[in-house]
């Protein structure tokens, strides 16, 4: 490194980060490892290769023996968030600064309007909070609590002018936030239409409402309440009805904090049968601990509650671990919503009045590496789909973020795979003064993070990157979930005619679009006959997303024991949009 450069990193606030050669490490992405050195100038990535030579005024960062890995992405974050009664006290400030020191280099925050307020001015208030302050970038996705056609509106217009392409609804959090299913119907046909992903906090308010009541009635004050309210079935039922709704509507659905074996496999069963628009994302908490057991003080039980809970049964890490090495989730985020111990205390006498929420977002890195990377349950490269590539794919960052490619912003993590740490209250940079993970000893830390090509953290400290980060906008129909699209969608298509044979016109075909597809595919079969490997053809035109459709054939057409799918587009065939399977 030259004098300059190394001058910059030292202070750590140089206005134009200087140029960075990060060489001999190992670059993992989502589909490839390669030892290969990469250059960075001007927060992007400018070039990547073999013994890349470092241009003037370089600093070179030496990586050897360590993974060269996509910052993280952290999907579900509530920083600085009013809520029952209270605020979190991890800020955009002090959040994203842990998130930094744990390898997290942008986080998706909810910007939540309660029952009759706008939209437009909490997320303008979300912004004006967050901008000043972050040090990494992030996102917004807009909760919506209640319905009407404003709320339809301002949906259109956070799409259109202000960089949102999700919302969350909630089906639970009773008479606060929770929608109807005909509300949530509403919701997730205007996210169709404005090419937005639907998110849903899956558990039966109603019944949680009724067990409280009951809990209560029983003389049940204290937090074993919390979980005893909300068993794993309540979370499953949930997630099952949404994921119902969304394919009623043709909605893309992203179920938030799946916390029980039950509810991954609801999704990994709806998937399988051809829903692959439907999306799961666990929780470092989830994936890392269990709840406490019942013999614990107010504070470490208090300390633990969420919703949906943590689960006492202690085969749920591995399996919402393994639910994301098959496939059944695609994603990990943290839910991180602190709350210090005066003010879980807020619930000492009844249960219901304990803030929900708890930390994360500085372990969650390291925690999911430890049960999952150094258990031999996930690869490298899955890890990194699963911390970061799928988040941006699904929320149409990718490829600017989620991987290291040319051209791709320089959100960038020097992975130590030896080293270990032990997590503590005491040593973390959040605000909380509690840690879920206390005492948890993990192999497996970020050894530098680069964020927007600035050096951020390195060797156990943090740079000053107040401000540093920025909003970045997400623009509607991510490719990833609603297929590549070449003009206008046209979700109202009518049969082009031009159909033949064992030829589908897929535009006729609305909804629901799993079972037409199936029929579809039935009626192409016999020429291939169950169970033989004679070779099929059949042509789809199509007006759905080609994703769907795509992942749709590739669970479907294994069952009919195809020697090889190949799918391509063509077209040659008159039709715009020529889906061929060869098999
Ligand atoms: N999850 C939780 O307990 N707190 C944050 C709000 C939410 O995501 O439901
Ligand atoms: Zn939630
Ligand atoms: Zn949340």
């Amino acid at each position: 490194m030259d004098n300059n450069a190394a001058q910059n990193v030292a202070e750590g606030n140089a206005s134009k980060p200087p140029k960075l050669l990060i060489k001999g490490g190992k670059v993992v992405n989502a589909d490839k490892t390669e030892n290969v050195d990469v250059l960075v100038e001007d927060g992007v990535i400018t070039d990547i290769g073999y013994d890349l030579a470092a241009p003037p005024g370089t600093m070179v960062i030496m990586a050897d023996g360590r993974y060269v890995i996509p910052g993280g992405i952290d999907p579900h974050t509530h920083l600085e968030f009013e809520f029952m009664g209270t605020k979190s006290v991890d800020d955009f400030y002090k959040g994203t600064r842990a998130a930094i020191a744990g390898g997290t280099t942008m986080v998706i925050d909810f910007a939540i309007a309660l029952p009759g307020q706008s939209l437009l001015e909490v997320y303008d208030k979300y912004r004006s909070m967050a901008d000043p302050k972050v040090c990494c970038d992030y996102g917004l996705h807009v909760g919506i609590t209640w319905w009407s056609r404003t709320v339809s509106k301002e949906m259109e217009l956070l799409c259109a002018q202000h960089g949102v392409n999700s919302f969350k609804l909630f089906m639970a959090y009773k008479n606060m936030f929770m929608v109807d299913d005909g509300e949530l119907y509403e919701a997730f046909a205007r996210c169709k239409e404005l090419g937005a992903v639907a998110m849903v906090h899956a558990e039966n308010g109603h019944v949680i409402e009724k067990n409280v009541h009951k809990l209560k009635q029983a003389g049940v004050t204290g937090p074993e309440g919390h979980e005893m309210s909300r068993p794993e079935e309540v979370e499953a039922e949930a997630v099952h009805r949404a994921a119902m709704i969304a394919s009623q509507t043709g909605c893309p659905l992203y179920v938030v904090h799946v916390m029980s074996e039950s509810a991954a496999k609801v999704i990994e069963e709806r998937r399988n049968a051809g829903q692959t628009t439907l999306f799961g994302e666990a929780l470092a908490a989830g994936l890392g601990t269990v709840a406490p057991d019942g013999k614990c003080s107010f504070e470490v039980a208090a300390a633990h509650i969420m919703s949906p809970p943590l689960r006492k049964t202690r085969s749920t890490p591995l399996a919402l671990m393994k639910a994301l090495a098959s496939g059944a989730l695609q994603t990990t985020g943290t839910d991180n919503c602190t709350f210090n111990k005066n003010q879980k205390a807020l619930g000492k006498e009844d249960f219901t009045k304990i803030p929900n929420g708890l930390n994360g977002l500085e372990d969650r890195m390291s925690v999911i590496w430890d049960k999952g990377v150094n258990t031999d349950i996930i690869d490298p490269q899955k890890f990194v789909e699963i911390t970061s590539t799928n988040v941006a794919k699904i929320f149409n960052l990718y490829p600017k973020k989620g991987c290291i490619e040319i051209g791709s912003e320089a959100d960038i993590v020097i992975w130590n795979p030896d080293k270990s740490k032990k997590i503590s209250a005491t040593t973390h940079n959040h605000a909380c003064d509690f840690n879920i993970f206390e005492g948890m000893v993990v192999r497996g830390v970020p050894e530098t993070v680069i964020v927007k090509g600035k050096v951020c953290y390195q060797h156990g400290r943090l740079m000053d990157s107040k401000g540093h980060g920025s909003f970045v906008p997400c623009q509607v129909f991510p490719p990833h979930v609603y297929g590549r699209r070449e003009g206008k969608y046209r979700p109202d298509a009518g049969d082009c005619g031009k159909a033949k044979d064992t030829q589908y016109c897929l535009n006729t075909l609305n909804f629901p679009e799993r079972q037409l597809l199936t029929s579809a595919l039935q009626k192409a079969a016999p020429t291939a006959q169950r169970g033989c490997l004679k070779l099929f053809k059949v042509s789809f035109t199509f007006s759905l997303p080609l994703v769907t459709i795509e992942g749709f054939i590739q669970t479907m057409v294994p069952l009919y024991k195809c020697h090889s799918t190949l799918i391509s587009r063509s077209r040659s065939h008159g039709h715009e949009n020529l889906l061929r399977i060869n098999s």
